[in-house]
């Protein structure tokens, strides 16, 4: 699972993440929650899909906005625990009333 991807397998996954795109060897998402507890909730759901992967986000929080950049820093680069992550993430963000649209 911790083969870095090829350039094009990160593009063609990356049609199924609304929210998010490539920025070098990470990608990266903002996402709105409603309010500052959905975004602390949302959050603390993906740290427990983080911490189940044993695959951790770097989360910047200001309010409501949300910015997410996934990495796989053991590989130096983009891996599909990162797109994996991404996905899992969107879920969370979608049960706490976000609108990813895609
Ligand atoms: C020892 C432990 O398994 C590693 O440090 C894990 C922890 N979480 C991680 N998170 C991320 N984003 N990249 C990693 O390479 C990574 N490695």
């Amino acid at each position: 699972m911790s083969r870095l991807l090829t350039d094009d397998e990160v593009t063609r996954q990356l049609a199924d993440l609304p929210g998010w795109e490539r920025e070098g060897d990470a990608v990266v998402a903002t996402i709105e929650a409603p309010d500052f507890p959905a975004a602390i909730r949302l959050v603390a759901a993906a740290a427990d899909e983080a911490e189940q992967m044993n695959h951790h986000p770097d989360i910047d929080i200001r309010w409501r906005t949300t910015r997410w950049l996934l990495t796989t820093h053991d590989a130096g680069g983009l891996t599909q625990l990162d797109i994996e992550l991404a996905h899992r993430i969107n879920a969370v963000a979608r049960a706490e009333g976000v609108d990813l649209g895609g």
